[in-house]
């Protein structure tokens, strides 16, 4: 579902240009969930904003279902980040205005794919059938995580890029929170990159992924 394939990245930086991914090769199928672990500095984020097609590498290939990125316009673009491709950060970024019913169905509303069976699944299964006719200012930061992971989901993206999605949460949520998003995940038949700078986080997904010096490597350094 993500290839990513010999993809260099090199920013200009006052001590000169440094090179940030060397040469990065990776391959997520649908249904498989991979952690992306490194110190901080190693190039995590960059890797995550070139496969949301945010931001172009200086070479190599990215596809996203199939799909070579440097291929699309900036309207192919569009319809990745709406459509296909579902981001989840620390930061929930809900909308204020919108009621909790609303925050959860507005991905899915935006690329036409509602859902009312897997809506109450995630619903249920999040915990948030009480929360409904709320507004995001009335949840705990840890209610507003889930109806953040609940929108990036009901849509059923291709692909899900997160971002230490747990690193508000204390640590006994943090876990629960991760054993439901992965499973959430696998339900909606995404694929799945995660960053995240904990171990114990990275432990609930199918594989462990560093990056080293610009490389990925499958041990801890
Ligand atoms: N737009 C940019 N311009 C110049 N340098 C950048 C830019 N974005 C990132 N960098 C540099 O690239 C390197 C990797 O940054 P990146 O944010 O990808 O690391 P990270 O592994 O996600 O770090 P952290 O764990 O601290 O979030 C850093 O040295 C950073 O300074």
């Amino acid at each position: 579902m993500l290839s990513v394939s010999g993809v260099v990245k090199r920013y200009a930086q006052p001590e000169g240009e440094v090179t940030v991914l060397a040469g990065v090769d990776l391959s997520i199928a649908s249904g498989e969930a991979v952690a992306l672990l490194g110190e901080s500095g190693s190039g995590k984020s960059t890797l995550l904003h070139l496969a949301a097609g945010l931001d172009t590498p200086d070479a190599g290939i990215i596809q996203v279902g199939g799909q070579a990125l440097a291929a699309m316009d900036d309207r192919a673009l569009a319809a990745l980040r709406r459509g296909t491709v579902s981001l989840v950060f620390q930061q929930f970024h809900l909308i204020g205005t919108l009621s909790v019913a609303d925050n959860i169905r507005f991905q899915a509303a935006l690329c036409g794919r509602l859902d009312a069976a897997f809506e109450a699944e995630l619903i249920d299964r999040l915990g948030l059938a009480t929360q409904l006719d709320k507004y995001p200012h009335q949840l705990s930061g840890g209610q507003q995580q889930r109806v953040a992971i609940a929108r990036a989901l009901l849509h059923r993206p291709a692909l899900v890029l997160a971002d230490e999605p747990t690193g508000n949460l204390d640590e006994r949520s943090s876990g629960a929170v991760m054993a439901l998003f992965r499973d959430l995940v696998k339900a909606a038949g995404s694929a799945l990159l995660m960053v995240t700078h904990s171990r114990d986080m990275a432990d609930y997904l199918d594989r462990r992924l560093w990056l080293r010096e610009g490389r990925l490597h499958h041990e801890p350094g």
